[in-house]
């Protein structure tokens, strides 16, 4: 089920250096909200702080909330491993565990998740989440051959199943589309777009006109310079932000000037 998240304060440290200073945002459920912002403004680095993975980092931390229907997921006693399963993740490069076949691909996380499964119920997953992921047709007569015998967005279609196949509430996309070429890159943006109904999805993207064209809503993000924490400049509804942002930078930003 799509969750709420709210955002709180959040500061985001690499040892002693903050690269994301008091961030905080709404996360609406069943929309996707994309970030975007200059290179090295720390949107991956915020992206990873919303499940919990930026603290993999040896010496990385969090301060701040992120509150998620109305549970910290920073809260003392939550347990990472846990969050991850509710806050999936799908990164830049596909990367399905190459010697798997396609179906044990998707079914890797539920075997890792859940105590025993019967194989007819494990079947139906694995098939409803390839169908979920817009995949089923193209693989459903190799399911035993190699996750990385598929084409580049193929691969992204079974990373999204594998993340989608947990059910998790929150769908978290670091540039989905950036190894891609246009045609997988649309059939990942259709697939966004069905996706919504049931997730919260956030996604990062270079690509502005992606974002207008998937995301609900957008959040800007800048850094002063060398050195300084990245920051949320705004975030709004997409159309707002593309045709009368509120801040001068985010305009300058998305009409090309800088970044
Ligand atoms: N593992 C790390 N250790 C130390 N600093 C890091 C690490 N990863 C990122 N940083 C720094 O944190 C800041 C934010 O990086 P981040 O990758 O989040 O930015 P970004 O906006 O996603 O950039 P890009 O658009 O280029 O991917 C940068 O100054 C970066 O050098």
């Amino acid at each position: 089920m799509a969750k709420h998240i709210e955002v709180r304060d959040l500061n985001i440290y690499y040892g002693s250096f903050r690269a994301v200073r008091d961030v905080s945002m709404t996360i609406h459920p069943c929309a996707i909200t994309a970030l975007i912002g200059p290179s090295g403004c720390g949107k991956s680095t915020y992206l990873r702080a919303l499940n919990r993975m930026h603290e993999l980092v040896p010496a990385a931390r969090v301060e701040g909330e992120v509150v998620m229907d109305d549970q910290d997921l920073y809260a003392p006693g939550m347990d990472p491993v846990e969050v991850r399963k509710h806050v999936g993740m799908v990164f830049q490069r596909p990367n399905p565990f190459p010697t798997m076949s396609v179906y044990d691909n998707v079914a890797a996380g539920l075997r890792l998740n859940h105590r025993r499964m019967r194989k007819s119920e494990m079947d139906d997953i694995v098939e409803e989440s390839l169908r979920g992921a817009n995949l089923w047709e193209e693989v459903k007569d190799r399911l035993d051959k190699p996750g990385s015998g598929l084409s580049g967005g193929q691969q992204q279609r079974l990373c999204i199943a594998r993340a989608i196949a947990v059910k998790p509430d929150v769908l978290l996309m670091d540039e989905p589309c950036s190894a891609l070429d246009p045609i997988s890159t649309h059939a990942i943006e259709d697939l966004m777009a069905g996706l919504k109904e049931n997730y919260t999805i956030v996604i990062v993207t270079h690509n502005m006109q992606q974002a207008a064209r998937v995301s609900n809503y957008t959040g800007f993000f800048n850094i002063g310079g060398t050195g300084e924490p990245g920051e949320l400049v705004e975030i709004d509804e997409t159309p707002k932000i593309f045709s009368t942002p509120a801040h001068t930078s985010t305009e300058e930003y998305i009409s090309g000037r800088f970044g």
